[in-house]
């Protein structure tokens, strides 16, 4: 089954279109936008490079397309941009509407494997199962060959737990104040606990703080932006991207975590976007566009 196209909206010379789709691997309807860049409508262009962009507790889609400012950077380089949602929507499991930093938009991009959450809420495999797949079928200019990840708060946790896994799916990874060491903070510990259940060991293999250790793929850099003034981060230690730093030390990502503290950022998109220019040539050059 293919996208269905809400909106087409021209920005920065690019189009962002709002599409949505049956899946069937969370059993509802998704909502994702794609930010095509002017380059994508140009005769002749070659295939483009994608950077997947994931999004935090709350958010749907827009949130990122609307106050992140990708897009001239998108057209700078020439890559899209896939903005995925955070959940899925109206899956009517008892609970999921309850908390905010639980169930719908707060899908933490695993598959449950406890009940009741486990026939819906398997972000994991619907995003490299499915979305990936699908934009690859739908938009043969985009190349599902060269990928780079990047996210925010959840969606930093999801960036470098989708890369620390899949080396050979993505090419570099970047994060806006991540969720680093989600095994060890309440909003970790309450999404584990439920998806998953109490088994540590199942923890782990999410969590980016024990899959540093087994990684797989080359040895660069991973790039991280944290602000001073984060309340997430300063008072409710949700976000501890020094974990990341330290268990880096003696795994395959030795001094590779470039963790940047920016002073008197807080946690929102006024500060993604100040940051977003150094993210998207981060990761030009790992899509070869430099
Ligand atoms: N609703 C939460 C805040 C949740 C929040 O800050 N979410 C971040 C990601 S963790 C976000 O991106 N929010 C949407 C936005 O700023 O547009 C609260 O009341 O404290």
């Amino acid at each position: 089954m293919g996208f269905t196209v809400d909106q087409s909206i021209k920005s920065f010379d690019g189009r962002l279109l709002k599409l949505s789709h049956k899946s069937e691997v969370t059993h509802t309807e998704m909502a994702v936008n794609v930010y095509l860049p002017q380059q994508y409508f140009a005769e002749g262009s070659k295939k483009l490079p994608i950077l997947l962009y994931l999004s935090g507790l709350t958010c749907t889609p827009n949130n990122a397309s609307e106050k992140a400012f990708f897009q001239p950077y998108a057209n700078k380089y020439g890559f899209a941009v896939v903005y995925p949602d955070t959940s899925p929507r109206g899956a009517n499991v008892a609970g999921e509407d309850d908390s905010w930093d639980f169930g719908t938009g707060a899908g933490f991009y695993l598959d449950a494997t406890e009940e009741p959450w486990s026939k819906n809420y398997r972000m994991y495999t619907y995003l490299l199962k499915e979305l990936l797949p699908l934009i690859g079928k739908e938009y043969e200019r985009l190349d599902t060959t060269n990928i780079s990840i990047c996210g925010h708060s959840m969606g930093g946790y999801g960036a470098l737990m989708l890369y620390l896994k899949n080396p050979d799916i993505f090419n570099s990874c970047s994060a806006f104040a991540p969720i680093a060491n989600p095994s060890n903070c309440q909003w970790g510990q309450k999404c584990f606990g439920n998806y998953l259940g109490s088994d540590k060991a199942k923890w782990a293999q999410y969590d980016p703080c024990e899959l540093i250790h087994n990684f797989k793929g080359e040895k660069k850099p991973i790039l991280i932006h944290q602000g001073t003034a984060d309340n997430f981060y300063r008072r409710d230690h949700q976000l501890q991207p020094e974990n990341l730093v330290k268990a880096a030390k003696n795994s395959p990502l030795d001094g590779l975590i470039d963790l940047k503290l920016v002073d008197g950022y807080d946690h929102s998109y006024y500060f993604i976007s100040s940051f977003v220019a150094d993210h998207c040539a981060f990761h030009a050059k790992y899509m070869g566009l430099d």
